[in-house]
């Protein structure tokens, strides 16, 4: 990481908003959009999880993106490294033959797909997130990829809520890491 690392992360972190109580009463809501609404600020964070990625994930040849906002940074970032970029999506969103993995949410369950075939046997993949709150999310898209008999080398988000334990929730071994965290 270069020396101004922790310099360029308290900026990015400085253009980030939070809303109390959105979308329901109790949440606080942090606002991924209000740090790329800028060009400069768009730079930066798409220069940050390169140089991270290439620091602690060397190896990757693929990005995978969560939906909706995780595309945002998975193709950033593919385009930059010129690596592949391969959405997972909740249920009925993909076209063609996919692959799904059921899980369990608070109430009741959720459904997360990836198209059949993009991913071969062994293929170094990088999940990517805007943010890990309980890591259901990540955990799920892991336990699908890895179904498709992807190497999943790791995890990587913007934010993580740390209050939230969701790296805990992650299953052990996939090396997890976040730019910014929250309490
Ligand atoms: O760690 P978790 O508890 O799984 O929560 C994190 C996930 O929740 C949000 O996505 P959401 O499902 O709200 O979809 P969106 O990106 O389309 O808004 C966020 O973008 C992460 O993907
Ligand atoms: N508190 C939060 N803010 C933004 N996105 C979220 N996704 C899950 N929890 C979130």
């Amino acid at each position: 990481m270069d020396g101004d690392y922790d310099k360029k992360i308290l900026e990015l972190k400085s253009k980030i908003k939070s809303y109390p109580d959105f979308p329901k009463p109790g949440i606080l809501f942090w606002d991924i959009f209000s740090a790329i609404s800028d060009g400069p600020t768009c730079k930066l964070l798409q220069s940050l999880l390169v140089q991270t990625i290439k620091a602690k994930f060397p190896d990757v040849e693929a990005v995978i993106g969560l939906e909706s906002r995780g595309f945002l940074f998975s193709f950033s970032v593919a385009a930059e490294l010129s690596i592949g970029c391969l959405p997972v999506r909740k249920k009925g969103k993909l076209p063609g033959e996919v692959v799904s993995y059921k899980y369990e949410l608070e109430y009741g369950t959720d459904i997360l797909e990836i198209q059949k075939g993009t991913i071969r046997k062994g293929l170094k993949c990088l999940i990517i997130d805007d943010l890990i709150a309980t890591g259901g999310s990540i955990t799920a898209a892991t336990k699908l990829l890895q179904s498709c008999g992807a190497d999943v080398i790791g995890c990587l988000a913007v934010i993580e809520l740390t209050s939230l334990r969701g790296r805990q929730n992650i299953p052990e071994g996939i090396p997890v890491h976040s730019l910014i965290q929250y309490e």
